[in-house]
């Protein structure tokens, strides 16, 4: 199962999780002398942050709305960074947020379960209900896919939705209860489910009520670092379970920017890496 593996990849190498939110504005100055179309560049980009990180991380996960906003090109490097994750033996989450009636559902599953797009894992929005989910179970449970569904996600104004009162309890706390059913079928040998959640390190407060709930189900975990989250608000949740990657973008991916722009700018997102994982690690 996914689970198993990327369970494995997260206590061998850390937790972390690198977020491919990639843009032209952070590729490094002497790109510029490149010639090279921007979606070639995407890729070049993606491919050098893999390479200088991949002993260092559990997964990768690629953000497709920068890929989308380009167009064609764009998503030609999108499907090119999923190829060359498998290819290198890395875990891909592709971070698309979908979730519509199961006719369509069947759809977004093909799509990104297989073919041009095809990832290992997918974020999904099930407030919905379990139409939005079921249309991915039998990759679960025959191509050895995995989700991770929105729970409590790290944005400020989640509050107005998933905080609501509902029954004396916020209404994410209902969605985690339906979560962890979704998920039960799909335990791997790790005590995991493939059916995992998304609950923001910027709550971590609730993020302990939750994982107290839910001790049977891993978490992506975003809000690392350009969002304000740091080792310490995971730490205590960390050192009683590795249920866990937390996820860094733009403070991986911009490392370099200002400071090293050349040829061997890649060392500065590799020394980032290295911060975030003795960062979460001393907490182990
Ligand atoms: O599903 C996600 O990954 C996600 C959920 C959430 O609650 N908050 C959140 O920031 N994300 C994603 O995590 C990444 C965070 O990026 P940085 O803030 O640059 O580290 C982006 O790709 C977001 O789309």
């Amino acid at each position: 199962m996914i689970i198993d593996r990327l369970y494995q990849e997260a206590i061998e190498k850390s937790p972390i999780c690198v977020g491919l939110d990639s843009q032209e504005s952070y590729f490094p100055q002497y790109f510029s002398d490149e010639k090279m179309s921007i979606g070639e560049k995407l890729f070049l980009f993606n491919k050098n942050i893999i390479d200088h990180t991949l002993d260092l991380v559990a997964c990768y996960k690629v953000q497709v709305a920068y890929y989308e906003a380009l167009g064609l090109e764009g998503m030609e490097a999108y499907s090119k960074t999923l190829k060359y994750i498998k290819e290198v033996n890395k875990i891909s989450i592709a971070d698309i947020k979908r979730g519509d009636i199961s006719a369509t559902g069947q759809m977004y599953a093909k799509g990104h379960f297989t073919g041009d797009f095809e990832a290992d894992m997918l974020t999904i929005n099930a407030y919905m209900g379990e139409d939005a989910v079921s249309p991915y179970y039998p990759y679960i449970k025959e191509s050895g896919k995995g989700l991770f569904i929105l729970l409590k996600t790290s944005n400020s104004s989640a509050k107005e939705t998933q905080d609501m009162d509902c029954n004396g309890k916020p209404y994410y706390e209902h969605m985690a209860k339906l979560v962890e059913k979704w998920g039960d079928p799909f335990l791997g040998d790790c005590g995991f489910s493939s059916i995992g959640a998304v609950v923001g390190l910027t709550y971590p407060k609730e993020f302990e009520v939750i994982q107290e709930l839910l001790p049977k189900t891993f978490y992506l975990v975003p809000g690392y670092g350009a969002q304000g989250g740091k080792g310490e608000d995971i730490g205590r949740i960390l050192k009683k379970s590795r249920c866990a990657v937390i996820n860094s973008s733009r403070g991986l991916i911009t490392a370099h920017k200002g400071i090293n722009e050349g040829e061997n700018c890649w060392d500065e997102i590799r020394r980032a890496t290295l911060r975030m994982k003795e960062d979460l690690e001393a907490w182990l």
